[in-house]
């Protein structure tokens, strides 16, 4: 099982894979590709549980979802995010819960929106034995501040800030940094300026790694943000699978002989 400390040796090798998992037969899936590491991902809440953002996702929501994914992995490194107000209210509840993640539900480290309230908090996490992934960028937990999900640092000012945020960071201990939705060469800057490996999201080539959403990599998303790619179409796959039982079923062509029980299997009970 690849550690935190692989994945700082990684860097500099082959980039690091990461993909979003929610559930046991996605988290197998992903396992078996050789991704190295599984996000069970905040963006559960639009991705999977029908909100509208990730603000809604509560700790025993999250908690559900990283034990299916911890049970269902076997090499890739399971990390937990920390959902919406989980963390940076109050130290003991953050800790607390974030220390459960890794206690009850098998996770190996967890992952916090970060920003200047984060730095201490990363480095208490860190010196208790909780690996902390440190996420600078859009963080979508303040959309009700963006008015939406725009491209972050775009100005030397706020790739400034974003650097020395990322630099505090990675000073207080965190072992990676997910860098979302900036300026390519903004990623660049701070890849070169940190010894901890970036992970990018819609922030261009030049990072140690790279993450999507699963729903919009394999293509199940109805929508998904202009950076991700489309891996495969399993949208249209299950749509053709659903329409094939309907028709199947109202046809009188399923459940054939093959899918149903002899009577005689019955006998040996009367
Ligand atoms: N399925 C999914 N994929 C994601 O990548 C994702 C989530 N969900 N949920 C949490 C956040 C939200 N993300 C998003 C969502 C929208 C844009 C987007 O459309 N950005 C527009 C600008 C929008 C605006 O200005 O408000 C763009 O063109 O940059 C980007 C990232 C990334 N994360
Ligand atoms: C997009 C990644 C980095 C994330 O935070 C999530 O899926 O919640
Ligand atoms: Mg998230």
């Amino acid at each position: 099982m690849p550690t935190v400390r692989d994945l700082r040796a990684k860097a500099g090798d082959e980039p690091i894979t990461m993909l979003t998992a929610y559930d046991a037969p996605t988290a197998a899936i992903v396992d078996d590709a050789g991704v190295d590491v599984i996000l069970v991902g905040d963006s559960v809440g639009n991705a999977t549980l029908g909100h509208e953002t990730t603000l809604p996702v509560s700790v025993d929501g999250m908690a559900h979802h990283v034990g299916a994914v911890s049970r269902a992995t076997e090499d890739a490194l399971v990390v937990a995010d920390m959902p919406f107000l989980s963390f940076g209210v109050d130290e003991k509840d953050s800790l607390e819960n974030a220390g459960r993640m890794l206690k009850e539900e098998g996770a190996e480290a967890v992952k916090i929106e970060s920003g200047p309230h984060t730095i201490d908090l990363t480095e208490k996490m860190v010196q208790l034995g909780i690996p902390v992934m440190a996420h600078l960028g859009l963080t979508p937990q303040h959309v009700n501040q963006y008015g939406g999900y725009p491209r972050q640092g775009t100005d030397r000012k706020a790739a400034d800030r974003i650097l020395e945020l990322a630099q505090a960071h990675a000073e207080a201990g965190a072992f990676s940094l997910v860098l979302e939705h900036v300026p390519s060469n903004l990623a660049a800057e701070v890849t070169d300026a940190i010894d901890i490996p970036t992970i990018g999201i819609g922030a261009g080539p030049d990072c140690d790694g790279q993450v999507l959403v699963i729903n919009d990599a394999v293509g199940l998303s109805e929508w998904s943000p202009s950076f991700s790619k489309q891996f495969g179409a399993v949208r249209e796959e299950m749509e053709c699978a659903v329409d094939d039982y309907v028709s199947a079923v109202e046809s009188g062509s399923f459940p054939a002989d093959e899918h149903s029980h002899e009577e005689s299997d019955l006998d040996e009970f009367y």
